[in-house]
């Protein structure tokens, strides 16, 4: 059972939030629950405002070797020099952002409940697949709540990543670790932490850590 974190920016940040990030980094590094990925994911803002965050966030990121990825938006990841895109099912397809972002890019595509839409996302080329809403999000209206036997069978028959989202907390990741999940994106439970992000993260590594791992 291995999973690692793939965060996903607060629907707003501040000056502040480089610290929040750097925290949070930091708290999983050589852990369980080691941060693979930052989505930064802005919603109904200006084009300059994500730029402008991307621009603080992303030397951050790398000087840690956490992939930098944008939500949305293939052409403002091309304008940031980011990782990659995650795109949702209106966002545009997989072949528009692979040839604005290169072979070496990191596409991820929401697939919701539906094992379907994630072959065909695969098929198109995508470097992973999402599944979600496993658990109630106060972040975002959802609709879907697939069963986390999807990331059990989707990890038995493919071997493109899977990231499980929504609702996940340090207290019932463990569940999606099992049933597969690659990589757990996580937002409000690290950043809403009573104790900061830092803590949250431990919390995550403390909660994906195997009892053999014990010293
Ligand atoms: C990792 C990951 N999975 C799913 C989503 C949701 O994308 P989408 O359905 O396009 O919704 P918005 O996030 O754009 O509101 C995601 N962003 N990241
Ligand atoms: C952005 C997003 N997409 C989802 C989906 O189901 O597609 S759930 C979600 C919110 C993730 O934030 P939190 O960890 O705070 O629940
Ligand atoms: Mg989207």
């Amino acid at each position: 059972m291995t999973a690692a974190l793939y965060l996903i920016t607060p629907p707003k940040i501040d000056a502040a939030f480089e610290d929040a990030l750097t925290e949070a980094l930091d708290a999983g590094l050589g852990t369980a629950a080691e941060v693979a990925c930052l989505q930064l994911r802005l919603k109904d803002v200006a084009d300059d405002e994500v730029l402008r965050a991307g621009e603080a966030l992303l030397p951050i990121c790398r000087a840690r070797g956490v992939a930098f990825l944008v939500n949305d938006r293939a052409d403002l990841a091309k304008r940031l020099g980011a990782d990659g895109v995650h795109l949702g099912q209106t966002d545009g397809s997989v072949r528009e952002a692979r040839g604005l972002l290169g072979p070496d890019a990191d596409i991820g595509v929401t697939c919701h409940d539906s094992y379907d839409l994630a072959m065909k996302a695969g098929e198109e080329g995508a470097d992973y697949v999402a599944f979600g809403a496993f658990f109630p999000t106060a972040t975002k209206e959802t609709v879907h709540r697939p069963d986390p036997d999807i990331l059990t069978s989707w990890s038995m028959m493919t071997v493109l990543p899977c990231v499980a989202i929504g609702g996940i907390t340090p207290e019932n990741c463990r569940s999606l670790a099992r049933a597969g999940a690659d990589y757990l994106a996580v937002s409000g439970a690290v950043w809403n932490h009573a104790a900061g992000p830092g803590a949250a993260v431990a919390a995550f590594a403390a909660a994906l850590r195997e009892p053999s791992d014990a010293a």
